[in-house]
């Protein structure tokens, strides 16, 4: 049947299809549509260990959505001995934020692999530049020239006190490069300077979900719980 169609489709004149194709296509941009599904995204944000990965691993366990994080996508690059693969690492080692090119580009893919139509993007956008190139970002759908913006429906902030994210990523022991006390202070500094300014953003447009999160996990999830179950 869907072959028959697309034979048929080859029989029509190639202005119209096209007219066809992007119209229905500006639709989806318009509803923040992917492959006929509204996508749905919301952003994790909070400092280096403010407990981002560990609060995204108990949303996937709870509720329908698919977990990208952007630091495992890049360490994920590393390890895949891509040709970026040594310039990341390096980034990464010093605390620093890797080109947005790199980082959307994975996330990208990871989007359109993932299938699904709602994803907690964990660690991004960690910088105003960030923010400003995933809002146009190009997805894929029916024309690779085609411009989505995708915004998230709000963003999930994590506060935590330095201390006692310093604290925790002294414990974490998962043989992470970035975990030693001088790329911690320096992963601080560029919370600070570069991260915050885009929660700052979202807050001035009323998006930002703000949770304590120098509680203990079990409640910090308590209240995470409550906003996921609240936005059904
Ligand atoms: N609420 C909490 N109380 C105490 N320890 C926590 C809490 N949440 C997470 N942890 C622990 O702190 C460490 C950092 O947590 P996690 O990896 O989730 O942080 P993160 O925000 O993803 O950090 P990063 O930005 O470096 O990836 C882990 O060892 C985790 O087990
Ligand atoms: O969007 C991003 C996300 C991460 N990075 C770099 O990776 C490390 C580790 O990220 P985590 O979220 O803590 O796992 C981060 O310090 C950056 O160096 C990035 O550049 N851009
Ligand atoms: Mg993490």
């Amino acid at each position: 049947m869907r072959g028959g169609l697309v034979a048929s489709a080859r029989l029509l004149p190639r202005p119209l299809v096209r007219w066809f194709l992007q119209r229905r296509a500006q639709q989806d941009i318009n509803e923040n549509m992917l492959g006929g599904k509204k996508v749905k995204i919301i952003f994790v944000l909070g400092g280096p260990g403010s407990g981002k990965g560990t609060q995204c691993s108990n949303i996937v366990e709870h509720f329908d959505f698919i977990h990208l994080s952007a630091g495992e996508l890049l360490r994920a690059e590393i390890n895949s001995g891509s040709e970026n693969g040594t310039m990341i690492d390096t980034i990464i080692t010093e605390g620093k934020i890797v080109p947005s090119e790199i980082t959307i580009k994975l996330l990208q893919e990871a989007i359109i692999k993932g299938g699904n139509d709602k994803y907690i993007i964990d660690g991004f956008p960690r910088n105003e530049e960030n923010r400003v190139v995933f809002e146009s970002v190009t997805l894929v759908t029916y024309f690779q020239l085609l411009e989505i913006s995708i915004s998230p429906e709000f963003v999930l902030f994590f506060d935590c006190s330095e201390e006692e994210m310093e604290r925790r990523l002294l414990g974490r022991n998962q043989g992470r490069s970035d975990d030693n006390i001088e790329t911690i202070r320096k992963r601080l500094k560029v919370f600070v300077e570069s991260s915050l300014p885009v929660i700052e953003y979202y807050e001035s447009k009323g998006m930002v979900k703000k949770i304590d999160a120098t509680k203990p996990a079990p409640e910090v999830f308590e209240d995470v719980k409550a906003i996921f179950t609240h936005m059904a």
